[in-house]
């Protein structure tokens, strides 16, 4: 291991990362708190304000992918279909095996462009996160109970409100609904087998309803589904505390633009349209495992500089206070009192945003999916 890379797997960094997290993600939830009145006699300027400011927060996602532990993401996807992508409203959907997948989304959605406007059907619970909760409610992010009866209506609403959007936006679907996990999977395919459908390897069976209700919602503002298979090189299970310690990884997603209006309309065929993507779904990361690659050509397309310049300026600005406020405790201070405040202040932004990545942890995800056990 290298210097660098020494340094970089040191608690101290991940526990800067952390506080420049929070302190700018407060900072940016206040201005967006902010933007309230504007709501009241410009929406589409208030909603393009806060796609801005939501790309303050989710970037600094993107720079600890792409720029600090320096993961690779590479495209498979048809050249032909590249320069629609960012250029058109799209409903991404995507397998859901692994804690860092909503980070390789956002580092091509930023990429595309999108970053800002990216949107994403997600459980109620993650609402109540710190910076991100309050992000994804100024972004209009459409919030489910894994409850149908009670999230039909809400739901709904919140997707037909996107139909007037001001900037073009990919709507993320996890549609296995929970993480992957052997349990979920054995008790997922017992479900198939009720159904009659036949079983899947690598993925959970899919939830058909919040699929449906988005198809059907956006139809006519949404140009496309996206197919997207994500895997990692190497068999890693990579995590958010890797990449805070450096870990370099190598993501390969595999993109197939289906145009919507080869989608069926009505509910009981566009579940069964889902269930054969699924089935197709299988087959690329079946493929995957065995050759290490999926059957389309690779389209290169490089991480950019913006996420890094913004993370920088955080850097600066988040750390200043800090550092004025470690010396004038240095000037005045006795050593006790000091090395008391550092410890607690570090003790306290460790186990906050330990918590945070604890949300992201598969050890620690829902019992949705396991028979009789609640959502959260
Ligand atoms: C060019 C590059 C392209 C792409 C780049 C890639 C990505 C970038 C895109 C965007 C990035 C943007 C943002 C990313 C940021 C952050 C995201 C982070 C994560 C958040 C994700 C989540 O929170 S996932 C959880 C929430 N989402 C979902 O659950 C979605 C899927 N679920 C549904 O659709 C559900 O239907 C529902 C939630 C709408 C309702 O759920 P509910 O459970 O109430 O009802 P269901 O009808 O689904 O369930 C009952 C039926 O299911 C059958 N059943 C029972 N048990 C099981 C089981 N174990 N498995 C499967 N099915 C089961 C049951 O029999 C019922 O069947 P019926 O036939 O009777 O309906
Ligand atoms: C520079 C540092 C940037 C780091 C940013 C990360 C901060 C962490 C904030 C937590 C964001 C939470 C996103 C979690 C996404 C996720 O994967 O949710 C799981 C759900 O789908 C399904 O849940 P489950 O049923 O429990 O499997």
């Amino acid at each position: 291991m290298g210097l660098v890379e020494w340094l970089k797997s040191q608690v101290v960094c991940s526990l800067l990362i952390g506080y420049v997290f929070l302190g700018s993600g407060l900072l940016v939830n206040l201005l967006q708190l902010c933007t309230l009145p504007v709501w009241w006699f410009n929406k589409q300027l208030a909603r393009t304000i806060n796609c801005r400011l939501a790309y303050c927060i989710s970037s600094q996602g993107v720079a600890l992918l792409d720029w600090w532990s320096g993961t690779k993401c590479t495209l498979y996807t048809d050249p032909k279909m590249f320069p629609l992508y960012g250029a058109e409203n799209a409903i991404v959907v995507l397998n859901h095996n692994f804690e860092i997948d909503f980070v390789c989304g956002w580092s091509f959605c930023e990429r595309f462009g999108v970053l800002g406007s990216s949107k994403v059907l997600v459980k109620k619970e993650l609402a109540y996160v710190p910076v991100i909760g309050l992000m994804w409610y100024f972004l209009e992010i459409v919030f489910c109970k894994r409850k149908w009866e009670e999230d039909r209506i809400k739901v709904r609403q919140s997707l037909q409100n996107l139909r007037d959007y001001p900037e073009n936006f990919w709507f993320l679907l996890f549609c296995e609904g929970t993480r992957f996990t052997p349990e979920k999977h054995r008790i997922s395919m017992e479900v198939a087998d009720k159904k009659g459908l036949p079983h899947l390897k690598h993925h959970l069976l899919p939830r058909t309803k919040g699929f449906w209700v988005t198809v059907q919602n956006l139809r006519g503002s949404v140009a496309a589904v996206y197919d997207a298979t994500l895997n990692f090189r190497n068999n890693e299970t990579p995590t958010l505390l890797g990449l805070l310690r450096g870990k370099k990884y190598h993501a390969d997603l595999y993109v197939r633009r289906i145009p919507l209006e080869s989608i069926p309309e009505g509910e009981a065929e566009c579940a069964a349209w889902l269930h054969k993507l699924y089935q197709e779904k299988d087959g690329f990361q079946e493929q995957y495992i065995q050759t290490g690659r999926y059957p389309g050509p690779i389209v290169n397309i490089q991480r950019r500089p913006g996420p890094l310049l913004i993370w920088l300026c955080w850097w600066a600005l988040v750390l200043y206070p800090l550092g004025v406020v470690l010396v004038s405790m240095l000037n005045s201070g006795s050593t006790v009192t000091i090395l008391a405040s550092v410890a607690i202040c570090s003790a306290a932004s460790y186990l906050f945003f330990r918590w945070m990545i604890g949300k992201t942890e598969i050890s620690k995800s829902s019992g949705y999916g396991i028979k009789g056990e609640k959502n959260s």
